[in-house]
């Protein structure tokens, strides 16, 4: 089996060096500065015990197939389908992303498509420089062919991962994971927003009650909270990297990046869709999902609105 790693950034960068660190054939596809600096001097993946530079063969595109290819895709979900275009649509697709709309866009155009829930803290801190945040072998990554079931290659690549050194079971639900996830993620936007801010751990919490309720309306499945941590453990507990503080999580990350794009349509959006369908309300998630395109879209530094702003524009939304 050959891991075609679609974005390796934090994620994609974690996943695929620990793939490679355990014997296994890895592309990272990459792009720009992270490109050149992968061809140039080879992946360096920091942990908190580890500091390796990895010769990872890295492509700017599709490679040369071969018989076992399986590609994961490690992108924004908002990069999801441009980032695929190009690659042939008979391989395998496991979708290692938060958010639980990556895998119906991608199985529009590939036919055999799985679902990975990622709790693994990490970070694209430079070009060709990621770091894993976790306990030593950490991160949780259930897996689980998309919409359901575990077959042979779910099997395959959890135990491929699992000597790589993360929690990697096959379960037959995988989306259920990928939903419970979802609301851990919708304080992402929060973080971005408005930063470490005292304040910032309640508005999250708002955001998950909401989407909560939203799950529930739509009659949608995820783990219990208690079920969720037994599964964590201290897989995610985060760990200092001496002289490396992580500033935040991915949408975070973007907004720090100036990327131009954040992930919050698939995540508070996903929770503001499903409100729509239902025909509940969703205002905070509305407003989150608003504020960080906002945000994004006109580049401000992460964690420079204030919280009671933040706070003001959903008062303002709720009452309406
Ligand atoms: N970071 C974290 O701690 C966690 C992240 N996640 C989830 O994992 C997923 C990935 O996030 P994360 O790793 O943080 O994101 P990153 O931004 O660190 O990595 C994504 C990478 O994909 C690259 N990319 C995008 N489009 C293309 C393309 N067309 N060709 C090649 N490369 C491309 C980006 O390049 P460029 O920089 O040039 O845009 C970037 O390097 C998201 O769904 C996120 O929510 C889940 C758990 C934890
Ligand atoms: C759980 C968390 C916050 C880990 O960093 C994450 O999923 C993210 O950064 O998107």
């Amino acid at each position: 089996m050959r891991y075609i790693i679609i974005g390796a950034g934090a994620v994609g960068g974690t996943i695929g060096g620990r793939l490679f660190q355990a014997g296994h054939d890895v592309v990272l596809v990459a792009r720009g500065a992270h490109l050149e600096a992968l061809d140039n001097t080879g992946l360096r993946l920091l942990t908190p015990d580890s500091d390796d530079l990895l010769p990872v063969p890295a492509s700017g595109g599709p490679v040369p197939p071969r018989a076992g290819d399986v590609l994961i895709v490690a992108t924004k979900s908002q990069d999801t389908l441009s980032a695929l275009e190009a690659w042939p649509r008979d391989l395998p697709v496991v979708c290692a992303q938060n958010g639980v709309a990556n895998e119906d866009m991608v199985l529009r155009r590939f036919s055999q498509v799985y679902g990975m829930c990622v709790w693994l803290p990490a970070t694209h801190l430079d070009p060709g420089v990621v770091a894993a945040y976790g306990t030593p072998h950490s991160g949780l990554l259930p897996v689980g062919r998309y919409p359901q079931g575990v077959d042979d290659l779910a099997h395959q690549i959890a135990a491929d991962l699992t000597k790589s050194g993360f929690v990697a079971p096959a379960v037959p639900d995988v989306m259920r994971y990928k939903y419970g996830k979802l609301l851990s993620n919708l304080g992402n936007a929060v973080e971005a927003l408005v930063g470490h801010a005292d304040g910032m751990s309640d508005l999250a919490k708002q955001a998950t009650a909401e989407g909560e309720a939203v799950l529930a309306a739509a009659g949608i499945a995820h783990p219990t909270r208690q079920e969720e941590q037994d599964l964590r453990g201290n897989q995610v507990d985060l760990r200092p990297i001496e002289g490396l503080a992580r500033g935040g999580g991915s949408s975070w990350q973007s907004l720090a990046r100036g990327a131009g794009s954040i992930e919050a349509d698939y995540l508070n959006g996903e929770i503001v869709l499903l409100a729509r369908r239902t025909g509940v309300g969703a205002p905070v998630n509305e407003v989150l999902q608003r504020e960080a395109n906002r945000f994004a879209r006109d580049r401000h530094a992460p964690g420079s609105m204030p919280v009671d702003e933040l706070r003001r524009l959903i008062g303002e939304r709720s009452a309406t």
